[in-house]
């Protein structure tokens, strides 16, 4: 398991978490759309660090890219392996797209 796949499974058990429990139930509860517009934001914000050129500005924004990323795709029911494989497909590895994607831990 990658991080991004423990993180993963955190946000899909919030998905039956109470609204008021945390943030990430609270932006699941609001539904798929507002969840997109909030990675619109974020992503926004991670263009701006890029463009100034503040480097530690965009590890933080693209960290919360990443992760209203994955809500966005629990949201709407795509798993973070949808993406990875299509990922490792464009790289020729489509035989061995799940490998890429979920290296052993
Ligand atoms: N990785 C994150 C993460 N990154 C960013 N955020 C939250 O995303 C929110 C977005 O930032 P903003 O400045 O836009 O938030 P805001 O101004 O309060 O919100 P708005 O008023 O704009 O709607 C902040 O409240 C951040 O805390 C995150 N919240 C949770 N996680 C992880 O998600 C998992 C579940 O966390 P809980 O939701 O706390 O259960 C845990 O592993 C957390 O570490």
């Amino acid at each position: 398991m990658t991080l991004l796949h423990d993180l993963e499974q955190t946000i899909l058990t919030r998905k039956d978490s109470d609204p008021d429990s945390s943030w990430t139930a609270k932006l699941l509860s609001k539904g798929p759309e507002k969840c997109a517009e909030k990675f619109g934001e974020e992503a926004i914000e991670a263009i701006i660090e890029a463009v100034k050129d503040n480097k530690s500005g965009l590890a933080s924004e693209g960290a919360d890219v990443l992760y209203h990323f994955l809500v966005m795709l629990a949201a709407r029911d795509v798993a973070l392996d949808d993406v990875l494989q299509v990922l490792a497909a464009r790289q020729g590895l489509s035989g061995l797209a799940e490998k890429a994607a979920r290296p052993k831990s």
